[in-house]
């Protein structure tokens, strides 16, 4: 634990550009994709923290367009679908190409497999798809097959994700790792030490690159992990946000501190 402590405590923020996978790190895991809110805590911390000029931002398997509705009314530099969307901190946008007519084409294939398995939720995400069976733990199996002789057989187009009671294909190419690369090469997050926090099997690409680029990675919750540090919960980033801004001279968000601090 020392080696995690010290590793915390040698974070500077004035000198870090943050990170942050979205489902499972800066929000709760809920039944349904849908479901998913960003607490006010964070949402303030997150805003502060911009306010403050230090660079971050949501590295997620969504579409920008619903980190957006997530994060609103801050509207953040992201990458969504893995890396496939980004948008920098200038708020240009960019997409890795994708052929749409053959996806649409896999689209339809994909939502015709489902159709036998109506507990399985299918989540088009437009140049990616998500077989979700957290409904329907019991075709997990049937999910896993799906989507792997779907990875294979449009191998040209799609690869293989696995996560949290979902396989996904996400366009290739795609990855967590080479868009934080890409961001730090561009402003405001070049110079800075890059720390990057994710709880999810698509974070590991994004762990190995801070490391690789001397940054500092931190995977919330349980399972093998590249992450140097890790966090119990999305609480407990919660509290760890509310420690940037103490390091800051700004106070923490009212509900970090009760956390924190308990009652009175
Ligand atoms: O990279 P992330 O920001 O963590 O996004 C990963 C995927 O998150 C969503 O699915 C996951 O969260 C759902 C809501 O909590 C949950 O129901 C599901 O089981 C999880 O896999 C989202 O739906 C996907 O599109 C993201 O790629």
């Amino acid at each position: 634990m020392g080696g995690q402590d010290d590793a915390q405590a040698a974070l500077d923020p004035r000198r870090c550009a943050f990170f942050f996978d979205v489902d499972g790190t800066l929000a709760e895991i809920q039944p349904r994709p849908e479901l998913v809110f960003v607490p006010p805590a964070i949402l303030a911390a997150l805003g502060r923290l911009q306010a403050r000029g230090i660079p971050l931002a949501v590295i997620s398997g969504r579409r920008l367009v619903d980190l957006d509705r997530l994060f609103a009314p801050l509207r953040l530099p992201a990458a969504g679908v893995h890396g496939a969307e980004r948008r920098d901190a200038a708020g240009r946008q960019q997409r890795l190409p994708v052929d749409r007519a053959a996806l649409e084409r896999v689209r339809a294939e994909l939502a015709q497999a489902c159709a036998g398995h109506p507990d399985l939720y299918l989540e088009n995400k437009d140049v990616a798809f998500a077989l979700h069976y957290r409904l329907a733990p019991q075709l997990e199996e049937t999910a896993r097959r799906l989507a792997e002789d779907f990875a294979r057989r449009h191998a040209d187009l799609l690869t293989l994700q696995p996560g949290k009671c979902v396989f996904e294909l996400k366009p290739r190419g795609a990855s967590k790792g080479e868009v934080i690369r890409d961001f730090m090469d561009s402003s405001p997050f070049a110079g800075h030490r890059p720390v990057f926090v994710g709880d999810d099997l698509t974070d590991e690409a994004g762990f190995a690159a801070v490391n690789e680029l001397g940054g500092h990675s931190i995977k919330v919750g349980p399972g093998p992990t590249a992450a140097v540090q890790r966090l119990d919960s999305v609480a407990a980033v919660g509290r760890w946000l509310g420690e940037l801004l103490r390091a800051l001279g700004e106070p923490p968000p009212l509900s970090f501190t009760q956390q924190t601090e308990g009652p009175p």
